[in-house]
């Protein structure tokens, strides 16, 4: 409890001595008691450093959750105002590592041996070190180098600790002050809470890894550690080293004679593909986690690290992006407002003439220049921006995708200032859409629901009869329900007829073409 008292007085301090409380009254109708409150410290020097650097100095001073905390607040951009998103995205979690006595004892308690006896060689000075983990070099008995990222001892602890006291002041403060509710603190607390327990455990990030990995398998454009799964544990996981030049060193790719022009529009293609062909895509796409190939047998590939974070899109997420970037592109923002209500993300009763101005007031200005230069990552943000003043909830899938297009479009531009982004995308989200609509896209998903009818069909005129019997008149859900069912089998007949008709055609072609075969010379 004193711990706690003692944590929550360095909070306050800390935030004090760097003006936060100025900060939260110029932004937003405090009300009169926190003015009070925040005049009170009169002794303070003048505040004139800009308040988006004093929140990041306040949060590199409270520690490594609170940098984290400062990081993913960075990339909600649809809450933040751009100054202070800016500078909380300079913060960097290099901390000092923790001392390799340690890293051997987490690695002998999770993987049940001491490195000295799981490894032909284990370098205990590590590679690198952030808050939450960091990474030793070993070889394994077969010869095979490998990168062990061991999590940083007692990080739940502290973990569990900050959060607890991140979750009573953003609860004090909207009881107090409803008006900050806006930011919905809590939430983004909550988003936080999740995401750092979901870096906590090392078995997710191996597995996202295997994940990409086998989505990748056949790709010349991207390669992923493989996982050791013998030696991964949720506390420490062992995997392929790999070697290559970090994207971020242009001057020495182009000097090993890298096509700066292809990774710029691999990167986007890579990209692309885990949205719309995997619905699975890698979220912490800064330039330190992403390396070059210079090795000749897999030379000018993309190298991918630390797969903590992973987005995951289903195929309303995909429809939903492809239909509004490629409305985007045609400017046809009735339709970009018409998807918003028809995906029920809208309120049912928001007018579409609304909503479209709104939209072509945001995006208007983006197309004020050339198509090359326009940002996916910006269009999205606007439109979320937008979005949120119809009281439409953005969801946490997107957000991370939009973060994600910010960064893949920051890095393409800076291998290739030229980079076309649209044309680039255009294709997959064309293709997706000629997937989704169609005959190729009824196909499609029939294929993939067959194995579901096998079940359905049998039971469908049972269960028809049963809800035409039990509701004489039917409730507009049910009536919905039936109407879609009807549709759907309908569907299906024609399909099956057309099959059938074809199939029927074919047979009767053939077998035509025998008798000819057999008699033609008769005739
Ligand atoms: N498989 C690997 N092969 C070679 N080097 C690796 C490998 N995995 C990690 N590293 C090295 O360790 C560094 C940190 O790894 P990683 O990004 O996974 O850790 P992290 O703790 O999540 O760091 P951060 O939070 O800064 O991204 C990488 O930048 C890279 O230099």
């Amino acid at each position: 409890m004193i711990l706690k008292f003692l944590r929550l007085l360095k909070i306050f301090t800390v935030a004090t001595k760097y003006g936060l409380d100025e900060i939260a009254m110029s932004g937003f109708d405090a009300p009169r008691t926190a003015r009070f409150v925040s005049g009170m410290f009169f002794w303070r020097k003048r505040i004139t450093t800009p308040r988006g650097i004093r929140l990041r100095l306040a949060l590199e001073e409270l520690g490594p959750i609170f940098i984290k905390f400062g990081q993913v607040l960075s990339t909600r951009r649809d809450l933040m105002p751009p100054d202070i998103a800016d500078e909380l995205s300079r913060l960097q979690d290099r901390v000092p590592p923790f001392p390799s006595d340690q890293a051997i004892a987490q690695i002998t308690a999770s993987l049940g041996a001491h490195p000295d006896q799981l490894f032909a060689s284990f370098d205990p000075v590590p590679v690198a070190s952030a808050s939450i983990a960091q990474v030793h070099f070993a070889t394994l008995k077969n010869g095979k180098e490998v990168a062990i990222k061991v999590l940083r001892p007692g990080m739940k602890k502290t973990i569990d600790e900050d959060i607890a006291l991140m979750y009573m002041a953003t609860g004090l403060i909207e009881r107090v002050w409803a008006e900050s509710r806006r930011l919905k603190p809590r939430e983004v607390v909550a988003e936080f809470d999740k995401y750092l327990h979901d870096e906590l455990d090392l078995m997710r990030e191996a597995a996202n890894a295997a994940q990409l990995r086998r989505n990748f398998a056949d790709s010349e454009l991207l390669m992923v550690p493989e996982m050791y799964w013998d030696y991964c544990s949720s506390s420490v996981i062992v995997m392929e080293r790999m070697n290559g030049i970090p994207v971020s060193q242009i001057d020495r790719l182009a000097a090993e004679g890298v096509d700066l022009k292809k990774l710029s529009s691999d990167g986007v293609e890579i990209f692309f593909t885990q949205v719309f062909r995997d619905g699975f895509f890698h979220a912490d796409m800064h330039p330190g986690n992403i390396l070059v190939s210079i090795d000749p047998a897999t030379f000018g590939r993309y190298i991918a690290l630390d797969f903590g974070i992973v987005g995951t899109l289903n195929d309303f997420d995909k429809d939903y992006l492809s239909q509004n970037f490629l409305a985007f592109f045609r400017r046809d923002y009735k339709r970009v407002a018409e998807a918003h209500i028809e995906s029920g993300w809208a309120p049912r009763n928001t007018r579409v003439d609304e909503l479209e101005s709104a939209v072509r007031a945001c995006c208007e200005p983006i197309f004020d220049r050339p198509l090359k230069d326009i940002s996916f990552g910006q269009i999205l943000l606007r439109l979320f921006q937008t979005s949120r003043r119809f009281n439409v909830e953005v969801q946490p899938q997107l957000v991370l995708l939009q973060k994600t297009l910010l960064n893949i479009e920051g890095l393409g531009r800076q291998l290739d200032p030229d980079l076309d982004l649209w044309k680039t995308a255009k294709p997959y989200l064309e293709r997706w859409m000629g997937e989704q609509v169609g005959w190729r896209g009824l196909v499609e998903r029939l294929k993939a629901e067959a194995p579901r009818y096998a079940h359905i069909f049998p039971q469908l005129p049972r269960l028809a009869h049963r809800a035409l019997e039990q509701h004489a008149q039917p409730h507009a859900a049910t009536q919905d329900l039936l109407t879609m069912l009807v549709l759907e089998q309908r569907r299906t007949n024609r399909l099956i007829g057309f099959v059938a008709w074809l199939a029927g055609g074919i047979a009767s072609g053939i077998i035509f073409a025998a008798l000819f075969a057999r008699y033609g010379q008769h005739l």
